[in-house]
């Protein structure tokens, strides 16, 4: 029996589920493989989003329409799944300097903030727990997505609908048609690569310069201290439920790449919330992934120059869940309008080799 699909995909981590449902919005088929027994970043992530991140923190790129965009996208998929993974919930920076607070003070007057600051909080919140000195400011438009809530929906709903093929994709049975391309008994107009940090083995995509970041994270119960607001200062604190449960994140690693879960993270972890909380907590696990990043920290959106069958979806690096619907649905209507792709995520912005030869001059 032979398929034909408009759109392969390679990956159901949140870039492959992502694209499939923008897909499918669009009215396309597809078929998605993944390989389950693969480590997979999305279902590691913290699953936060939030306007205003960075050390320095600043409105974060391409905020509006990002945000716009997920906004809508997630209560949709909710819906249609009967879920709830979207969760929508204020952040709370408290201020670790005078300077800070008189700087948010004055950026608040900016139009370009105006519907991402809910307030300003004189005398900080959680007073009993958080010390704030020069008080902290409430951000808005914020949240987190369970994320493996969407991914086991969306694999139930596409393995009933055989739409999802549980295996390893393997890159020498794929053959170029005319106009599409050809795995084994699929034949659809545009193949899809969605693989995360296995985007390695893809010899489609040799030239781009990825630059995977690992991360740590804890989940934490504190004996006292409940929060109904994201706390960010260096990190994030997520409460996930009334009982004092949160996630604790995340660490950025760029040099070690083992995946596993190390003492020098649960370290940095423990001493971000020991300088933010007093409240005594305890350790109930640990965990680790890498994230899919660039070297510029943009992701890598656009079509192979090998075949404009053969497509890339990637480097969603720490902010997955902001770009995922909006990169999605530009690059359909790259694939089926020829509409052009914001530079920042070509592929051709700066390969690898580029940026060797810069180097030497
Ligand atoms: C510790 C940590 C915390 C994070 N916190 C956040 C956060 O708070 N907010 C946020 O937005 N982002 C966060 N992220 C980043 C987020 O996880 C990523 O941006 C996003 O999940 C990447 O999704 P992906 O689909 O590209 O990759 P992945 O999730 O890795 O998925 C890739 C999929 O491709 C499959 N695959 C690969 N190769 C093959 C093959 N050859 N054959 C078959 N299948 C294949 C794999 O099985 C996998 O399912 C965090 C990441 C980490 C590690």
């Amino acid at each position: 029996m032979t398929y034909t699909v408009d759109y392969l995909i390679v990956g159901q981590g949140l870039a492959g589920t992502i694209f499939a449902e923008t897909v499918q919005n669009n009215g396309f088929s597809f078929k998605i493989i993944d390989n389950a027994a693969l480590k997979n970043s999305s279902r590691v992530a913290g699953g936060v989003y939030n306007p205003i991140t960075g050390r320095k923190m600043v409105k974060t790129w391409m905020c509006d329409d990002l945000f716009d965009q997920l906004e809508n996208f997630y209560p949709q998929l909710d819906e249609k799944y009967g879920v709830k993974s979207f969760k929508p919930m204020n952040i709370y920076f408290p201020f670790d300097s005078q300077e800070k607070q008189t700087d948010w003070i004055s950026a608040s007057a900016d139009d370009k903030y105006e519907s991402y600051i809910e307030e300003f909080h004189k005398e900080g919140l959680y007073a009993e727990y958080i010390q704030a000195d020069f008080g902290g400011m409430e951000v808005t438009r914020s949240g987190y997505v369970d994320i493996p809530v969407l991914l086991d929906a969306f694999k139930d709903y596409a393995l009933k609908n055989n739409q999802l093929i549980n295996e390893e994709f393997d890159y020498d049975q794929l053959e170029q048609l005319e106009g599409g391309v050809r795995y084994k008994d699929i034949t659809a107009k545009h193949i899809i690569f969605c693989e995360g940090n296995k985007v390695e083995s893809n010899p489609y995509f040799t030239n781009l310069d990825f630059r995977p970041v690992k991360g740590e994270l804890l989940m934490i119960k504190f004996k006292n201290a409940r929060f109904n607001h994201i706390v960010n200062r260096n990190g994030f604190i997520l409460p996930i439920d009334e009982e004092g449960n949160c996630k604790l994140g995340a660490t950025y690693e760029r040099v070690e790449q083992m995946e596993s879960p190390t003492e020098k993270g649960k370290r940095q972890l423990l001493e971000k919330v020991d300088n933010l909380v007093n409240d005594e907590y305890e350790i109930l696990s640990h965990w680790s992934g890498i994230r899919p990043a660039t070297f510029d920290r943009r992701p890598f959106i656009g079509t192979s120059d090998k075949s404009k069958n053969i497509h890339i979806f990637n480097g969603l690096g720490a902010k997955g869940v902001s770009l995922a619907p909006y990169f999605s649905q530009l690059l359909i209507n790259k694939i089926e309008t020829g509409s052009d792709l914001p530079f920042e995520v070509r592929l051709d912005r700066l390969s690898k080799q580029q940026r060797i030869n810069l180097n030497t001059k």
